[in-house]
């Protein structure tokens, strides 16, 4: 049984969930503290699935919002949700220091290595054997795009290891707080701001 069935969800779109709402509401509040006197400011998400975060952020503060996501039908989602979208592998296409804050709820179970990424809800979901597969990337790469000044908000769930998480950006240059956190029978989630 893939992470679809087991998930029991029939979209190849993450629709948004407990994990989304903790990023959205934590990054919102943080953010739009940080961004009331500067109305330039100029946000991505990575990964934005259906939008949901992206269109929180860009309703709940001054920012403009920009989102990227690798599933073809997630940008399209996110379009339709009046997100401005591109189809990216995290923040590859985009100009060094473009942003003033990175958000990202990655892809954080831990899964089986036999388990193929054969479906749109595995990229959404599976974060390789130690559910930092993609974590780890995003880490060594967003510090190109984030301005001096700015913050990554990085959603972390206990079965990824936070303190593995935390551990490896401080050795991408990065000091780690945690700003939210809210537990649940199998898990407890975590948004970290990054500050280089
Ligand atoms: C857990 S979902 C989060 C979706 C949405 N941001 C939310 O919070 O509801 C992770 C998202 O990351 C996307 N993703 C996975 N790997 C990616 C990559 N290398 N580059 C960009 N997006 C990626 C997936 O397609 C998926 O939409």
């Amino acid at each position: 049984m893939d992470l679809k069935d087991q998930r029991g969800v029939e979209t190849d779109v993450y629709q948004p969930a407990e994990d989304s709402e903790l990023l959205a509401e934590s990054a919102c509040d943080h953010l739009g503290k940080r961004t009331r006197d500067r109305p330039d400011t100029t946000v991505l998400e990575v990964g934005t699935g259906s939008g949901y975060v992206a269109s929180r952020v860009a309703d709940e503060t001054n920012a403009r919002v920009i989102a990227s996501d690798l599933n073809p039908h997630a940008v399209g989602q996110a379009r339709r949700e009046g997100v401005e979208a591109v189809r990216a592998d995290l923040i590859s296409p985009f100009a060094d220091d473009a942003f003033d804050a990175v958000l990202f709820n990655p892809p954080y179970l831990p899964t089986d290595p036999d388990n193929e990424w054969d479906d749109w809800m595995e990229h959404a979901l599976s974060g390789g054997e130690d559910g930092r597969a993609v974590i780890d990337p995003f880490l060594a790469s967003v510090g190109r795009v984030l301005d001096p000044d700015g913050v990554v908000y990085l959603l972390v769930s206990s079965l990824t290891g936070v303190d593995e998480v935390v551990e490896r950006a401080g050795v991408e240059g990065f000091s780690a707080v945690a700003i939210a956190d809210e537990s649940f029978p199998f898990e407890t989630l975590t948004v970290l701001t990054l500050l280089q």
